[in-house]
């Protein structure tokens, strides 16, 4: 049986999916769909869990070891009964039974993907394992957040799927970008070799509120860095560009392709490109106009250009990024300010 891919290949399933439970067939589970979100208490991952609740037909459970994320960020469902949160870490296997997984787990800002490299290769790879595994076991299709990484510092601009990157398998990014290219592979293994239903998502710059105000990603250094009238600190040479998604956009994206017919890889991403100085700019005139900019040192491997491609997001799925950038950083700027306990002042 020959299925095609949303890149327009052509993959030999050698095997149908396993059958479901028969738990599935009976009334109350065909009217109820169990939803697997592993980093749900991360930044898109609480995001996800709270666009998920929001039917009433969902029960949702999110698994997290809280490297990078917080039980604050589920807190408004702690106790709900159709919401579950477990603290366990997907190197490890886990025995649930669910219909679907969103497989997000894994540190995303460079320095925190960085400080156990080992660490985040084996959650790329066992956590990627571990999950296909349990996809199998009980037939749940699952979906996988890859990221616009895996082009590494790309050579084709803007980015389509089919490009196959430029990655330095030795660096140390590698364990992220070169851990997200093996999920990829294994995700296609499983589908090829065992008929697993797989989403692959190429997530670009996501940006909003509930990011952790030292999770050392850019929006988040400029906006915390302006709120603390600290300088803004632009990594060299600040020519380097990033097209930045505003997270309900991002989620909106993730579940399209989760409920589609598209196995991806679909690059999911704002297409609206800046360099880091613009958008330190940009942060300056719309939160504190009279903080400083600042050029600091830059880390190694930092891709110089990135944007998505998302003609196949618009085609296949329908969708398209709403919020600008103009449009969101002052809603991260307002949860900020809340966190941080500095009001906005009245002149600016
Ligand atoms: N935000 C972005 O710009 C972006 C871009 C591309 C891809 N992604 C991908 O999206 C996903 C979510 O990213 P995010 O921005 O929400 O990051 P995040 O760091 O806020 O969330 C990741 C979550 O995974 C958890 N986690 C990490 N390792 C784990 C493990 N071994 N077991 C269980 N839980 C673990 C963390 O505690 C955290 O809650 C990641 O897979 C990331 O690679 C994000
Ligand atoms: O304070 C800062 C932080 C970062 N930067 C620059 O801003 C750009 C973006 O850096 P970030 O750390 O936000 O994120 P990166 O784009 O490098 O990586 C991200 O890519 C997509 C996802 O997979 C991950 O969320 C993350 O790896 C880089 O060019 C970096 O040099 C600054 O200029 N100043």
């Amino acid at each position: 049986m020959a299925k095609e891919s949303s890149n327009g290949d052509q993959h030999t399933i050698t095997r149908p999916p396993p059958t479901p439970s028969p738990l599935r067939f009976s009334k109350f589970f065909q009217a109820n769909l169990r939803i697997l979100v592993t980093g749900g208490a991360g930044f898109i991952g609480s995001h996800l869990v709270d666009k998920l609740m929001e039917n009433e037909k969902h029960e949702v459970i999110a698994v997290d070891n809280y490297f990078t994320g917080s039980k604050d960020n589920l807190k408004k469902w702690i106790g709900h009964p159709r919401f579950e949160l477990i603290r366990h870490d997907v190197t490890q296997p886990l025995l649930v039974e669910v219909d679907q997984i969103y497989h997000l787990a894994c540190p995303a800002s460079p320095i925190f993907y960085k400080y156990n490299p080992v660490k985040t290769i084996k959650t790329n790879v066992i956590g990627t394992l571990n999950m296909l595994g349990l996809a199998k076991r009980v037939g749940a299709r699952i979906l996988l957040t890859s990221t616009s990484e895996v082009y590494g510092d790309p050579l084709e601009h803007p980015q389509k799927e089919e490009y196959w990157g430029n990655v330095n398998p030795i660096g140390v990014r590698s364990c992220y970008d070169e851990g997200k290219r093996v999920a990829e592979t294994l995700m296609f293994d499983y589908h090829r070799q065992h008929g697993i239903e797989i989403r692959i998502a190429r997530i670009f710059n996501t940006y909003g509120p509930r990011m952790n105000i030292d999770d050392g990603r850019v929006v988040s250094n400029f906006i915390a860095q302006a709120i603390r009238g600290e300088s803004l600190t632009v990594q060299a040479p600040g020519t380097q560009t990033r097209s930045f998604c505003y997270v309900s956009d991002m989620v909106d994206g993730l579940i399209r392709l989760m409920g589609g017919d598209h196995t991806g890889p679909i690059n999911i991403g704002n297409p609206g490109e800046f360099t880091m100085m613009e958008l330190a700019e940009t942060v300056k005139e719309l939160v504190d106009p009279t903080v400083q900019v600042k050029i600091v040192e830059n880390t190694p491997d930092d891709p110089r250009q990135r944007k998505p491609d998302i003609a196949k997001a618009k085609g296949l799925l329908g969708w398209e990024p709403k919020i600008t950038l103009r449009e969101g950083l002052p809603l991260m700027e307002d949860d900020f300010r809340q966190r941080l306990a500095v009001p906005k002042k009245q002149n600016n």
